[in-house]
């Protein structure tokens, strides 16, 4: 392969922007295309410009179907209902897409498994090396422990983010229950307001803090009688889950249309996306 030809959509936003740095570091990927949708102020705008790297010659559109059929890859946090139209796209061109887009409602994986007949699709929730492996070692120690240890996930974002709990702590929240053989839906507790029933035995809770600049932290705490153990990971820049999503997509460039996760993109065996 000369260079991977990448399409990144939502270009203007936070990790669009981030994204744009990251294949520019990059050597063997280019941006090919920037898209956002229509009515957006960006639209005109230099990529390369908007992102900080200079005048890279690729005017942001809002025409994906253009971009996709000559691209072998596409770059996507946007938003959930954004993510599924572009994975049918992705779908019709046969190309690589990496999701990164958290915030989806129940079933919604349905429809990119079905996309993923066609596409390579790798979706995650957080594409860092470091919360990957926390997750990992959060299954080892929910393995570990028994219930009377209380699992809470505790995170904090940025005021501007808009979904919750966030989707690395849906993920670490899935690794504890697959730690523990149960199901994270019929053990979840995301929301605690007023006088309530104590907490029950083998539930996980989640806490979710916003605000401020904060990239992303997480905690999970396993909180016994007399102690407690923390796992904790810290995000201190964005361009860490920009440069693990162009590694996502070089590692998809050869592979079989299939629906992967970063732990496969990272050989971390078992996976939560
Ligand atoms: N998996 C991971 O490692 C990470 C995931 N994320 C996730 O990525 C997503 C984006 O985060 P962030 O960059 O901070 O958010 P931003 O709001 O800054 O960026 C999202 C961008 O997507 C655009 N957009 C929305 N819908 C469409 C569409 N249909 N077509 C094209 N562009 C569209 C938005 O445009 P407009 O403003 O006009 O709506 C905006 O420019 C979130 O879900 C976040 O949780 C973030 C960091 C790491
Ligand atoms: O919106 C963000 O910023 C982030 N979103 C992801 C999430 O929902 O977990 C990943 C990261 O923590 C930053």
């Amino acid at each position: 392969m000369a260079q991977m030809r990448l399409v990144v959509v939502g270009a203007g936003g936070r990790m669009g922007r981030a994204l744009i740095r990251a294949v520019h570091d990059t050597d063997g990927a280019a941006v090919v295309a920037a898209i956002e949708r229509s009515g957006s102020e960006f639209l005109g705008q230099d990529a390369g410009e908007l992102a900080g790297t200079g005048p890279a010659g690729v005017p942001i559109t809002e025409d994906a179907l253009t971009a996709f059929a000559n691209a072998d890859g596409v770059l996507d946090f946007t938003a959930p209902a954004a993510s599924l139209w572009y994975a049918e796209l992705a779908a019709q061109a046969r190309i690589v897409h990496v999701i990164g887009t958290t915030g989806w409602a129940e079933g919604e994986d349905a429809p990119l498994k079905a996309a993923a007949r066609h596409a390579r699709i790798i979706k995650s929730g957080n594409m860092s090396l470091g919360v990957n492996l926390l997750a990992a070692l959060v299954r080892q120690a929910a393995a570990a422990l028994d219930a009377d240890f209380d699992i809470e996930v505790l995170e904090m974002h940025h005021k501007h983010k808009v979904d919750a709990p966030s989707g690395t702590a849906l993920m670490l929240g899935d690794a504890a229950a697959e730690g523990r053989g149960v199901d994270l839906n019929s053990h979840s507790v995301r929301t605690r307001d007023g006088i309530m029933d104590p907490r029950k035995s083998g539930d996980i809770g989640f806490a979710t803090l916003r605000g401020g600049s904060v990239i992303g932290e997480h905690s999970v705490i396993f909180a016994g009688e007399g102690e407690r153990i923390e796992l904790t990971h810290r995000a201190e820049d964005r361009q860490l889950f920009a440069r693990g999503a162009v590694k996502a997509a070089l590692w998809g460039f050869d592979r079989k249309p299939g629906f992967y996760s970063m732990a496969d993109v990272l050989g971390l065996g078992q996976s939560n996306v």
